[in-house]
């Protein structure tokens, strides 16, 4: 039985090193540090979105937590079990917890088969309901992701982006899991259909307490599905807290610049001024920069950024953040959605409001 205390998901100290070249005897000759000692708790029906930009390390943190990769080092627990060294049956009879909803819909679907054989085979797979119970549990399961029970004999391409990615949901409910680990699920998709299906996974979170790793890009596509965010930078946590603790009061710079890229029709939250934004290029993650390794596009960095450890500093609600030097930080006018200004002495008091709000949806 789940305990309400135990994370249903939790990864301590999770890196991956991806060798990207060997010497001629074989040997690492250089590593993209894909996920360098990354740290989270997910708890049950809590929704926690992965955010940053292309190439910070969310779809490999995904696909670790979920063994699809394997971790060069730290572990993942899953609803208390540490099934970082489960053998391959093992780890095949838990991995019915969790699935994965991909960004492509109709690369995830076998064309030459009907959605309702697509629908059964986590029935089949995990042995959870005999041949003669699977069709009325594939006509439940499509009426559960909003289709109809008479299109179980239709193939993937009688149907558009967004019922496909219904179908590639009630596939994943079909094994009835425990967290479902969206990449980039709804990106693909038109707005109004980006909407329909957020709306569909927020249902079915209330109806079966799932919890949900949300990976995105986008910060304004997490706002209002996610109870906690995680902003991650070439490959390390730098910021992490509710969703009102990240839009209302973001403390890295990182965090600042997302906030200050989303355009203000998508978001009430206005954006930070221009002052807020990156300069120059992704680093490469082969050789990320040292210290902070933001720095070297940080518009606030100072000398001891070169240097600083990168490790994230949590206050008593929860609220962690990778800069030591954040309380520095220029008085931006953020918005603070409708607060005029951002005074750091109001700060506390605004995170200890938001905290109390939250209390008993998130996880400290
Ligand atoms: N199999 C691999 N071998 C080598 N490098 C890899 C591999 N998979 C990912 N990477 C590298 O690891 C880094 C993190 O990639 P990842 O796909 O996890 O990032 P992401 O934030 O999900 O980006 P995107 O949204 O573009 O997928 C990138 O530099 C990527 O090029």
């Amino acid at each position: 039985m789940t305990d309400f205390q135990t994370p249903i998901l939790e990864v301590k100290d999770l890196s991956c090193h991806f060798v990207v070249k060997r010497d001629l005897l074989g040997r690492p000759k250089a590593k993209v540090q894909a996920v360098d000692d990354v740290s989270l708790k997910l708890m049950p029906g809590e929704t926690l979105a992965v955010v940053g930009e292309s190439g910070c390390g969310k779809s490999t943190l995904g696909r670790m937590m979920m063994r699809l990769i394997e971790p060069t080092t730290g572990k993942v627990f899953l609803d208390g079990e540490d099934i970082t060294a489960l053998g391959h049956h093992e780890l095949r009879l838990r991995r019915r917890h969790v699935q994965l909803i991909f960004q492509d819909p109709y690369a995830s679907l076998n064309p030459r088969m009907t959605i309702g054989q697509t629908i059964a085979e986590p029935l089949k797979l995990y042995n959870i309901l005999p041949a003669s119970r699977r069709r009325a549990r594939v006509d439940e399961l499509l009426s559960l992701v909003g289709l109809r029970p008479e299109q179980a004999n239709r193939y993937p391409n009688e149907f558009s982006g967004g019922q496909r990615q219904r179908v590639v949901i009630a596939r994943a409910l079909a094994s009835e899991p425990k967290v479902i680990v969206c990449d980039e699920a709804v990106s693909a998709l038109d707005v109004s259909i980006q909407s329909q299906i957020l709306n569909l996974l927020k249902d079915l979170q209330a109806r079966f307490n799932l919890a949900f790793i949300f990976i995105s890009h986008d910060l304004s596509v997490v706002k209002h599905i996610s109870d906690r965010i995680a902003v991650m930078y070439l490959g390390k946590l730098v910021e992490l807290g509710t969703s009102a603790q990240i839009f209302a009061a973001p403390r890295h710079p990182y965090t600042r610049a997302l906030l200050s890229s989303i355009p203000v029709a998508a978001t009430r939250t206005i954006r930070p001024p221009a002052s807020e934004r990156l300069v120059g290029d992704l680093p490469s993650p082969i050789a990320p920069p040292s210290g902070c390794r933001l720095h070297t596009r940080c518009p606030h960095a100072r000398a001891e950024c070169t240097s600083v450890p990168m490790a994230l500093e949590a206050d008593a609600y929860g609220h962690a953040n990778a800069c030591p030097f954040w309380r520095d930080l220029p008085v931006a006018d953020l918005g603070l959605d409708g607060r005029e200004s951002r005074d750091p002495r109001l700060e506390a008091l605004f995170s200890a409001f938001e905290a109390f709000a939250a209390e008993g949806r998130a996880a400290p």
